[in-house]
C-alpha cells in the first residue's frame, strides 16, 4: 500500500510592534525583567513546512541573505524542538521549511521568532499533532522571549521575559508608518547597552502601563500616541544616532508618534488613520532617512495556517 503524504503547509505570522516595553533590572540568567503590549501588525511572513527526504531550510525575500539557513534557524530550531517533544528524530525530521519574509532581519520586529512561531503552527498541521496553542506556546517560550506573541497576536501584555502572555482585548485598528534602517541591531547588544547607560546615568524610564491600556481602550490614536514608550528607545538611538533623524523626520511628515521597534532599530509611526499613515510614508521615504518604508495596521491574528490560495497582502512599499 503507498503511503499518504500530507500536502505541504503555509502558515502566515505577523511582525510586532512594543507600544509599551518598560525594562527591569538584568537578571541572574542575563534575562532583563519586562512589562511589555505587544501588537502584532500586517506585515507577515510566511513558512511552509512539508515532508521531505532532503531536511533543510530555505530563506526568500527582505534580508534573505542575512539568514542562516543551518541548524541556527530559529525556524529550524522550531521543527527540532517540537520533533523531540512529540518523540520523533529531532536530527532527521524529513521536513523541509521554506520562508518568504517580509520582515526586516534583526529589525526589533521579532521576525525570526515569528518564523519559529509559524514552524511550530504549520508543524502541528503537517504532522496531525494534538496539541492545544497554550502548549505550542511552552515550548515556543524555550526558543525565545518574543516567539510565544507570535502565536497569540493581537494586542498583548507580556510580561516575565516578554514570554508570560495575556491578551489585551479591544477591537480597534490602528495604522502604522514603518521605517527600516539600513542594517540591523542585536538585541543582546542593545540590552547590554542599556545597562552601560544606567550604569552611568539615568536614562528615561516609560510610565505606568495601565495608562496605555486605557489609551488602547479608547481606540483614539492620539491618546494612544501620548502614551507610546520604550525604555529600549535611548539605548537602540545610543548605537544609532541615525535613528534620531529619523524619529524627527517621520513626526514632521505628520504622524502622531514615533518609537523605536523593541530593540531597534525599525522605527513605528503611529497615524491618525490609513490615508495619513500613506501620506507619512511617502514623505518619510523622501526624506532619505532610511532604507524602505513600509505602512501596515494591527492588531492582526498570530501565526495561522492559510489556505494555499489566500494571496498575500502587499503593502505599500517606497524606497528612499
Ligand atoms: C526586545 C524584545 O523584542 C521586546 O519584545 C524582546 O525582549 C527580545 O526578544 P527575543 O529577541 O525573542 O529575545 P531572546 O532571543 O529570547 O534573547 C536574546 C537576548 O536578548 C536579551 N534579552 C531578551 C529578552 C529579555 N527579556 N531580556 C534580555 O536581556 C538577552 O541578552 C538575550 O540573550
Ligand atoms: N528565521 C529567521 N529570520 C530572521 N533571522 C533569523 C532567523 N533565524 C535566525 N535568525 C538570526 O537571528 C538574528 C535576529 O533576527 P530577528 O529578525 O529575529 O531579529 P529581531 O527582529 O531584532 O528580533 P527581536 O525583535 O525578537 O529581538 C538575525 O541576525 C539572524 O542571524
Amino acid at each position: 500500500m503507498l503511503a499518504v503524504v500530507p500536502p505541504p503547509v503555509t502558515v502566515r505570522v505577523p511582525a510586532k510592534v512594543n507600544l509599551h516595553l518598560a525594562v527591569g533590572d538584568v537578571r541572574p540568567d542575563g534575562y532583563h525583567d519586562l512589562v511589555t503590549i505587544f501588537q502584532a501588525l500586517s506585515l507577515v511572513d510566511e513558512v511552509t513546512v512539508a515532508v521531505a527526504d532532503e531536511p533543510g531550510v530555505e530563506v526568500y525575500g527582505e534580508g534573505a541573505d542575512q539568514v542562516p539557513t543551518g541548524a541556527s534557524n530559529l525556524a529550524w530550531r522550531a521543527v527540532q524542538l517540537l520533533a523531540t517533544h512529540v518523540g520523533k528524530d529531532a536530527d532527521d525530521p524529513k521536513v523541509r521549511v521554506v520562508i518568504r519574509k517580509a520582515i526586516p532581519v534583526a529589525g526589533g520586529m521579532a521576525g525570526g521568532s515569528a518564523d519559529a512561531a509559524a514552524a511550530l503552527v504549520g508543524l502541528s498541521s503537517l504532522w496531525r499533532l494534538d496539541i492545544s496553542r497554550d502548549e505550542l506556546a511552552e515550548l515556543a517560550g524555550k526558543l525565545g522571549a518574543d516567539v510565544p506573541f507570535a502565536l497569540y497576536g493581537s494586542t498583548a501584555l507580556g510580561t516575565g521575559r516578554g514570554e508570560r502572555i495575556v491578551p489585551v482585548l479591544g477591537r480597534h485598528q490602528f495604522h502604522w508608518v514603518l521605517a527600516f534602517d539600513r542594517r540591523g541591531l542585536s538585541t543582546p547588544d542593545v540590552f547590554d547597552e542599556l545597562d552601560r547607560l544606567r550604569a552611568e546615568g539615568d536614562p528615561p524610564r516609560v510610565g505606568a502601563v495601565e495608562a496605555v491600556l486605557e489609551g488602547l481602550s479608547s481606540g483614539d490614536p492620539r491618546q494612544l500616541a501620548l502614551l507610546l514608550g520604550n525604555d529600549l528607545q535611548a539605548a537602540a538611538v545610543s548605537l544609532r544616532p541615525n535613528l534620531r533623524r529619523t524619529l524627527r523626520a517621520g513626526v514632521d511628515a505628520g504622524a502622531l508618534a514615533g518609537i523605536v521597534s523593541g530593540s531597534g532599530p525599525t522605527t513605528a509611526f503611529l497615524c491618525e488613520d490609513g490615508d495619513t499613515a500613506v501620506r507619512v510614508a511617502a514623505e518619510l521615504a523622501g526624506a532619505g532617512v532610511c532604507r524602505t518604508v513600509r505602512v501596515a495596521h494591527g492588531p492582526v491574528p498570530g501565526a495561522r495556517v492559510i489556505a494555499t490560495e489566500e494571496p498575500k497582502p502587499t503593502p505599500p512599499e517606497v524606497h528612499a
